[in-house]
């Protein structure tokens, strides 16, 4: 018996093998979960059908997070085949590309800042909204943030206003849906390459600095991002909400790295 046997939950953002969503599916599947999946646009859903199969699932959905039109009718498609919703997991962010590289004021524009908070932030409220009448006591809603939200990464910039925004969902949204006994919680990943990491200036330089400089000597996997939010969308993180939880080999509580090995 998983962890998560009788659990039906609705992933948002698989793109790839390598997407986190991915490695929580994979954890998700093996700790018993029923799994339905939504997919960016049609560019994406041979593949995400292929994934979900492979998961037992038939249920996939397009949503473009940014369209309230899509995220309602992946409801009213779900609610078809599904009574209610124990998880839902947020796996979305986006900025556009050249919001991310440069300095940070020079780079930022008023459509960029609204494009990454809407896609960002606003989407994972928008979900709790469209799945409000298929959630109950018990269920629970998860998202992933980054360490940019609370410190100054370089070229992360206007995503790094957004995870904030984020982060404050988690908690306002907790604090909206508790009394109801619905969950909401965030884990706050180190970094990971996935497509939404490509193209990064400078990424793997990062990545190399935070194996250096994390307790863990290492970075971590999405399949530790997966096991972690298995843990907290089950029954055994029942006493938890409103948590972000970090998932990244400890490189948060480092000041700086050792300086001579
Ligand atoms: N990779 C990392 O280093 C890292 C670290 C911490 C947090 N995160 C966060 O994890 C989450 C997943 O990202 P990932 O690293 O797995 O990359 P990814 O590119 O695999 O996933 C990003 C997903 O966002 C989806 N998306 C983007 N715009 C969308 C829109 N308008 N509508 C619907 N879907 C949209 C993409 O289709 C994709 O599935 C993001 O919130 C990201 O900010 C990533
Ligand atoms: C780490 C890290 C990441 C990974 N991460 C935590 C993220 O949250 C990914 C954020 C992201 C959002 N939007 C876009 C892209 C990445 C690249 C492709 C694109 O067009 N838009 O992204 C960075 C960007 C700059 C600096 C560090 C990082």
């Amino acid at each position: 018996m998983g962890m998560l046997s009788g659990k039906k939950a609705l992933i948002v953002g698989v793109a790839s093998k390598h997407s986190i969503a991915y490695g929580i599916a994979e954890s998700f599947a093996r700790e018993g979960a029923e799994l339905a999946f939504t997919y960016q646009n049609e560019k994406l859903q041979s593949r995400v059908e292929k994934f979900a199969d492979q998961w037992g699932s038939k249920l996939t959905f397009p949503c473009d997070v940014a369209s309230d039109e899509e995220i309602e009718n992946v409801f009213t498609e779900l609610n078809k085949h599904w009574d209610n919703i124990d998880i839902i997991i947020h796996a979305v962010g986006y900025a556009p590309a050249h919001e991310l590289n440069g300095n940070y004021v020079d780079v930022t524009t008023r459509e960029g800042f609204k494009i990454a908070h809407d896609i960002s932030s606003y989407s994972f409220v928008a979900l709790a909204k469209g799945a409000r009448k298929m959630m109950h006591e018990g269920s629970s809603l998860l998202t992933l943030s980054y360490l940019g939200a609370e410190r100054v990464l370089q070229n992360y910039n206007v995503m790094g206003l957004a995870k904030a925004s984020l982060e404050a969902n988690v908690r306002y949204m907790a604090a909206s849906l508790g009394k109801e006994g619905i969950r909401v919680n965030g884990i706050s990943a180190g970094p990971i390459k996935t497509l939404a990491a490509s193209g990064i200036a400078s990424f793997r330089r990062m990545l190399a600095e935070n194996a250096k400089r994390a307790p863990l000597r290492r970075n971590v996997t999405t399949e530790e991002v997966g096991n972690a939010a298995a843990f907290l969308s089950s029954d055994l993180a029942s006493g938890i909400t409103g948590e972000i939880m970090y998932v990244d080999g400890g490189f948060n509580i480092t000041g700086m790295g050792e300086l001579e090995e």
